[in-house]
């Protein structure tokens, strides 16, 4: 079997091609930076580390990537594939989707529509939803929609893995080398596949998908932002230090404690099952061997304080849930005073802080009233921050 991964970057190259290859599925990247297609297409090989078990590694070969932008190649691709993976960053599904709306109307005129699955790897809610929506849109014509919907199944995953950088970057040899958490399991929602369910080992087509995605998001994500944001202002730079930091770690379990209470009664999660998710969590972001930055967990800033992204989505879930999530806002506030020059997200952020305020964020970007209850809190937030010493006045 052939399948393109869209997004070459830490979960596409490294996560999900390592379970691609490991089932002997023969993969094509596409993406969107012509560095990254470039350099690719150059080394030709490049190393999947297993953080903390680097036996495990697995070298990739004869590896070929090709830009987005090039839809004949991506339509020849898909001709090939039945499987198309993605993962560009949630955010980035309106544009995916016209990408492969495009390509899809070339299968069209070449008479190559055949059965195939779309499958979102993304930190997103209902990134499948964003992705199928707007590649419907680029199809205009109701028969050709009718052919999308009848061949193409769009389905989602849960990336539960970590895909990260260097360890100690000075020993990088290949640019194109990268690490991965020692976890070898991806669910898919199988509800929304269309045609025969590939017998993978790893990828597992599950029944009762719901909200795994969502409870994923608002327990690992939501938790090990948090931990990333609080690091940052105290000038920590791994994630796992930060995690075990004595004056983050008690923070951390609260955090855990107001998304439990919040996702047990705002989504109903079953007690058990979501107490054993984010104890995992806990262990998956307190373990020195997964070495991680808290810039990478912190990065996009803006869209981490989206109205249904990691801080806004659990805050308001937990209000509702009658929880008064103090620590969740106070990671919000050390999210809205996070600070890194290397990232253009976080510059516009620090610009938009000092020009605008924080009334305008939260208004404009997380979408709150000035005199609800989650802007209190937050504003709670950022004043415990000065009286803790970890935010200075206007920083
Ligand atoms: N890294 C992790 O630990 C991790 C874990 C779980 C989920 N995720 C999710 O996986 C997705 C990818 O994350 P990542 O860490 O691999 O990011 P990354 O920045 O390493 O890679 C993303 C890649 O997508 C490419 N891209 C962006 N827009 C594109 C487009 N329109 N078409 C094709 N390529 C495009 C970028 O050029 C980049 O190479 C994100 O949604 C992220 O939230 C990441
Ligand atoms: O990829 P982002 O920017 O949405 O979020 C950063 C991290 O939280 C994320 O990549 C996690 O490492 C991953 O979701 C594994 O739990």
């Amino acid at each position: 079997m052939k399948a393109i991964i869209l997004g070459a970057g830490r979960i596409g190259r490294g996560f999900v091609c390592e379970l691609l290859l490991s089932n002997h599925v023969e993969v094509v990247f596409f993406d969107a930076s012509d560095d990254m297609v470039k350099a690719l297409n150059e080394k030709k090989e490049y190393t999947i580390h297993v953080l903390g078990n680097e036996e495990l590694s697995t070298k990739v070969e004869n590896v070929k990537a090709y830009s987005i932008h090039d839809i004949e190649q991506l339509a020849t691709s898909w001709e090939e594939s039945d499987m198309i993976f993605t993962a560009c960053g949630g955010k980035n599904m309106p544009a995916v989707g016209e990408t492969l709306g495009k390509a899809f109307r070339l299968l069209l005129e070449k008479g190559a529509v055949h059965t195939s699955n779309i499958i979102t790897c993304e930190n997103w809610i209902d990134p499948a939803t964003d992705l199928k929506t707007a590649i419907l849109e680029t199809l205009n014509d109701e028969e050709s929609k009718d052919v999308f919907e009848k061949n193409t199944g769009v389905s989602e995953s849960v990336i539960l893995c970590t895909g990260t950088g260097a360890p100690d970057p000075s020993k990088v040899v290949n640019e194109m080398d990268t690490w991965v958490q020692n976890l070898w399991y991806l669910p898919v929602d199988k509800s929304r596949i269309l045609g025969d369910i590939p017998q993978w080992n790893h990828i597992q087509f599950i029944d009762n998908f719901g909200n795994l995605l969502k409870q994923k998001i608002y327990t690992n994500n939501t938790s090990v932002a948090s931990v990333a944001f609080f690091g940052r202002l105290r000038g920590i730079r791994r994630v796992a230090d930060a995690a075990n930091h004595p004056d983050i770690e008690p923070l951390l379990d609260k955090v855990y404690e107001e998304i439990n209470t919040a996702l047990i009664n705002g989504m109903g999660i079953d007690e058990k099952s979501q107490l054993e998710f984010s104890k995992n969590a806990k262990a998956k972001y307190t373990d020195y061997n997964i070495v991680d930055d808290v810039t990478r967990i912190a990065r996009d800033p803006i869209r981490k304080l989206g109205p249904e992204d990691r801080l806004i989505g659990p805050l308001k879930m937990a209000l509702k849930a009658g929880v008064q999530p103090k620590t969740i806002a106070l990671a919000t506030a050390a999210a809205l005073y996070y600070q890194d020059p290397e990232d253009a997200d976080a510059n516009k952020l620090v610009e938009l802080r000092k020009e605008k305020g924080i009334d305008y964020i939260l208004a404009t970007i997380s979408k709150l009233e000035k005199d609800e209850e989650a802007t209190k809190l937050i504003k709670e937030g950022i004043e415990e921050l000065k009286q803790r010493g970890w935010i200075e006045g206007d920083a």
